[in-house]
């Protein structure tokens, strides 16, 4: 038990570790705030943000798009966001072409010029997710990474990289990941409430 207390304490410290690291990291709270920006403005020109990711970045993904559709912290309108995860897209395609197409082949079918695509992923070289990146630059969608690693082909990609490394592992670079989507959601709900305000007053 003695030891197991030892192996908590350990990963929190490491956890602590790598935050501090991000808040010291001016270039990628920069980017954090240029890719909510990015989303602000397609989501005010009736544009959508999508994302994508795998394994526990799936999991990210689908959260950062459940918030905006649905709710995060309070009520207000629904915002245009979707993860593209349809379990029975993701058999069809892995199955008949091949598992780095499930996430482009989706973004073909609802990605449109002027939208935004999420694109998560730790190592930065998951197939799936850089070719739904390349989809995405094909069309006119701007992508914005989460990653953990710089030099990556998903920054290669990206029009905005937020890169926030954190040793081994990937679940701590999640860790992270979470935590600028939440703030991420913070930025967009704020911009969003912003613009809306300002057409009340107009309208006055
Ligand atoms: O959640 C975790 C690790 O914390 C794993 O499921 C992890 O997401 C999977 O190994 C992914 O396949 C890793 O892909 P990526 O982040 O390198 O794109
Ligand atoms: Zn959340």
């Amino acid at each position: 038990m003695k030891d197991q207390i030892q192996q908590v304490k350990a990963a929190l410290e490491e956890a602590r570790s790598g935050l501090n690291n991000l808040i010291a990291n001016e270039e990628a709270l920069e980017r954090v705030a240029q890719a909510a920006n990015l989303m602000i403005a397609s989501l005010k020109n009736g544009g959508k943000v999508m994302s994508c990711g795998n394994g526990g970045s799936l999991c990210d993904a689908m959260h950062f798009a459940e918030e905006l559709s649905g709710r995060f912290r309070q009520d207000r309108p629904a915002i245009a966001a979707m993860s593209l995860a349809d379990p029975s897209h993701m058999s069809c395609v892995a199955n008949d072409f091949g598992y780095e197409y499930v996430f482009s082949r989706f973004l073909e079918a609802v990605g449109k010029e002027g939208d935004v695509l999420l694109a998560i992923t730790t190592s930065g070289t998951s197939k799936n997710v850089v070719k739904a990146a390349q989809a995405a630059k094909a069309r006119g969608v701007r992508v914005v990474a989460l990653t953990g690693k710089s030099g990556t082909p998903i920054c290669e990609l990206a029009d905005v990289a937020i890169v926030t490394p954190a040793g081994r592992f990937a679940d701590r670079v999640q860790e992270l990941h979470i935590k600028l989507i939440h703030i991420m959601i913070e930025l967009i709900e704020a911009g969003l409430a912003e613009s809306t305000e300002s057409k009340e007053k107009e309208n006055a």
